[in-house]
């Protein structure tokens, strides 16, 4: 087992430096895979978001925008290299802490800060080329008038993010509105804030100017409210739950402020009868054991062709054995706890409804024996569902997964988009013209065909129906950040000539 770091204690990080909170509040830290309260953050509240969005202004108007806000992009992405290095510098520690404090399994921690450099040397690329994109002309059909674009930072960003991937998340808000040239306001998820706040510390390293990033911590009602629906805050992005999501959608309306939303999701994986059974298997567990489920594109509905439904099922629970569930430290573990009480009180009664409901519980549904503390649960395999159960409808955010079987893949199609979220959705087949057709079929932002829950800093990421809109990542996620601006020219010599001139006499 890894040695036991010390968890820093930090501040509120605003305006380049560390403050207290206003009211002295702070939050214990606690490690969902011991129970064990290992530090405390700061608890901000609307006092402190006043300061924090202050901050951010100041800095997004510093000297005219000279030096961030309209500074050329290469500028911007010197800084976001550095940002880069230094979390591949501080890689180790950041993964530990980001396990300690959230459960999640060492080596997707280390995985995790691999993605979050690679976001920020991605968003490096993209703010220089971002130079090259302005002043593009646009075609008139006439001489007189010429136009242009501009692409320029929609402003001070406020930015509220999850614990399941605690410093990724963050990363894929902030490393695109630094490109921009928007300075933020980060309040990260009260269950998992450590590793963001540590993104402070590194901006402090490499002399980020004070006040571009802003990192808050609290509670969401008494830090995440009062940044939603701040009048001087351009516009808000938000990644959790969709209940959330709603509230911030609706206190942003209050001041038209635009908003981004990743939201929930419920995503299926089809997997047809010519597969190699045990490679489906394996994409099908990290489809929803990968972070104990807790992830946004879970495929936690598996849909099977009842041609191998049986066999398929057997090597499933084969494989899942096989899962070492254990501390987060240990040598090998592929799965943790979940992240909380509350979250793993949320899964335990999720499965309790689905048995009384009548489905069964195949595999798993309680706590792993040999894990006597911490907020473990099995990984789960739910059968005999109905489209009616709870199972079917809600997501988990736990390694929870209900299975149907289906005959036809009309069927398969119709079950994978019978819901009310659309994030993703997974197909395993041999037949590519299959494959082709459902990738067009299912009602979702992103389509896995063979696989499921890559995620490529390239590739747009987002949702459709209650899984929410605006896309993160690749080009689209600068974009989510920039405001395009019109610039129109009359470049004729002669009078516009629409009103008679005024008699000289
Ligand atoms: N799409 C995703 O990646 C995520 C989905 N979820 C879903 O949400 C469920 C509940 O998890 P929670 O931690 O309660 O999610 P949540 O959506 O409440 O938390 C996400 C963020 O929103 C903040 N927040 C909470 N209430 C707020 C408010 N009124 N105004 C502004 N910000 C607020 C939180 O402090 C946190 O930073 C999970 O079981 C899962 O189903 C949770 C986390 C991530
Ligand atoms: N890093 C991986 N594989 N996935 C990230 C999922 C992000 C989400 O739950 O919104
Ligand atoms: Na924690």
């Amino acid at each position: 087992m890894a040695a036991q770091p010390t968890i820093p204690r930090r501040g509120l990080f605003i305006g380049g430096g560390w403050r207290e909170p206003s009211l002295g509040r702070r939050l214990p830290v606690i490690n969902p895979a011991t129970e064990a309260t290992i530090g405390d953050i700061p608890a901000a509240t609307a006092e402190d978001v006043e300061i924090a969005v202050a901050a951010a202004r100041e800095a997004f108007s510093r000297d005219g925008g000279r030096h961030w806000s309209r500074a050329p992009g290469a500028v911007r992405a010197k800084f976001l290299r550095a940002i880069a290095a230094k979390i591949k510098d501080r890689q180790s520690d950041l993964a530990l802490l980001e396990a300690l404090d959230s459960g999640k399994p060492l080596d997707e921690a280390n995985g995790d800060m691999d993605d979050v450099a690679a976001c920020f040397e991605y968003y490096a690329d993209l703010a220089e080329a971002l130079d090259g994109k302005q002043r593009s002309p646009i075609s008139l059909p006439m001489e007189n008038f010429k136009s242009h674009t501009l692409k320029e930072p929609i402003g001070v960003v406020g930015m509220i993010t999850p614990w399941n991937y605690p410093l990724l998340m963050a990363t894929w808000k902030v490393a695109p509105s630094l490109a921009a040239g928007c300075t933020t306001v980060l309040k990260p998820s009260e269950l998992a804030s450590l590793t963001c706040l540590e993104l402070g510390a590194i901006c402090t390293e490499v002399g980020l100017p004070p006040g571009v990033l802003n990192i808050i911590t609290g509670l969401g009602p008494e830090a995440g409210a009062p940044l939603s629906s701040h009048p001087d805050v351009d516009k808000v992005a938000f990644t959790g739950s969709t209940e959330t999501g709603k509230r911030i959608m609706t206190a942003a309306a209050q001041m038209v402020k635009p908003v981004s939303l990743e939201l929930g999701g419920k995503s299926a994986l089809i997997v047809f009868d010519d597969v190699d059974i045990d490679k489906a298997v394996e994409w099908a567990m990290f489809g929803i054991f990968f972070n104990a489920g807790q992830v946004c594109s879970a495929t936690s509905r598996l849909l099977l062709h009842e041609k191998i439904a049986k066999q398929f099922l057997d090597r499933l629970v084969a494989w899942t054995k096989n899962i070492k569930v254990s501390d987060p430290l240990e040598e090998g573990c592929r799965l943790g706890s979940v992240v909380s009480e509350g979250q793993y009180e949320k899964i335990k009664k999720f499965i309790s409804t689905a048995r009384s409901e009548g489905a069964t519980i195949l595999y798993g549904g309680a706590r792993p024996q040999h894990l006597r503390r911490g907020f473990f649960i099995e990984p789960t395999i739910i059968t005999d569902v109905s489209t009616s159960m709870q199972i079917w409808r809600e997501e988990v955010f736990g390694p929870v997964v209900c299975v149907k079987e289906f005959r036809t893949e009309s069927e398969a199609v119709e079950l994978a988009n019978d819901t009310h979220y659309g994030l993703a959705g997974a197909v395993i087949s041999n037949d590519q013209d299959r494959c082709e057709r459902i990738s067009k079929a299912l009602h979702s932002g992103i389509v896995w065909i063979n696989c499921s829950q890559p995620t490529l800093v390239q590739a747009p990421w987002g949702g459709n129906k209650r899984s929410g809109f605006g896309r993160e990542l690749g080009e689209w996620g600068l974009e989510n950040y920039l405001t395009v601006k019109q610039v129109t020219k009359y470049c004729s010599d002669e009078p516009w000539g629409w009103y008679q001139p005024p008699s000289k006499l």
